[in-house]
């Protein structure tokens, strides 16, 4: 079994019968989301919001039943990807993009499980480009002003045009390098007009799922 799989069904042990459940975004989420659509077909009642569109097709495909978000106020358990995470479980998010959904699900969640295997690892988060959600209207006045927080912008693109989001925003990924502060950075870009949300997930996590430098599976509380 690889890392992701073997760290994604760890959190899915945290699933109980009748909770509603987030369904998170990417190839280690994917690995939840499979195991969840075994659940569903041996009869555990489980009901999936998903964070993206990709995360809902695939829901879908496996038959999880699926709950409208404006339908609830509170989910049980999400389980969810990272990009980059710390040892007190400060994570980075959005490199598939899927960053605004995910918060959005991640505030109303009373159980916020993050997977991500040891690669995944930083004893400073930053190396990875910090991915930015912003309008596409000026959207260049938007990376001025984030590039005075001292990093270097890049609009992401994908076959040569704008990369648009599932809520049809562009991405700003800004490579930062070291982020020592996540809450004060988070509180800066929050007083940017155009930034609609950012992919720093800091005191969010409830519990971290990894592997140690031994192998095992590693919960970080
Ligand atoms: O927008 C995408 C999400 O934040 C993912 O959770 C994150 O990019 C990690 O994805 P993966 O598990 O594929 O590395």
């Amino acid at each position: 079994m690889n890392e992701k799989q073997l760290i994604a069904e760890k959190a899915v042990d945290f699933i109980k019968d009748g909770m509603i459940v987030g369904l998170g975004t990417g190839s280690t989420a994917y690995w939840a989301i499979t195991k969840i659509g075994e659940l569903v077909r041996n009869g555990m009642n489980i009901k999936g919001v998903p964070t993206s569109i990709n995360t809902e097709k695939l829901a879908q495909n496996l038959n999880i039943p699926l709950v409208n978000i404006s339908e609830i106020k509170k989910i049980d358990i999400t389980i969810d990807g990272a990009d980059e995470f710390d040892e007190n479980k400060n994570v980075i998010k959005g490199g598939g993009g899927a960053l605004l959904r995910e918060k959005i699900i991640a505030s109303i969640t009373n159980y916020y499980i993050i997977i991500a295997d040891s690669s995944k690892k930083v004893e400073v988060l930053g190396n990875f480009p910090l991915p930015i959600e912003v309008t596409p209207f000026a959207h260049e006045i938007t990376i001025y002003q984030l590039k005075q927080l001292g990093c270097s912008t890049n609009l992401r693109l994908e076959n040569d045009k704008p990369f648009i989001t599932d809520n049809k925003n562009f991405i700003v990924d800004c490579k930062f390098n070291r982020i020592n502060k996540p809450e004060e950075l988070a509180n800066k870009l929050n007083s940017i007009p155009g930034v609609v949300e950012h992919g720093l997930f800091s005191n969010m996590a409830d519990i971290l799922v990894t592997v140690n430098n031994c192998g095992e599976i590693s919960i970080i509380e």
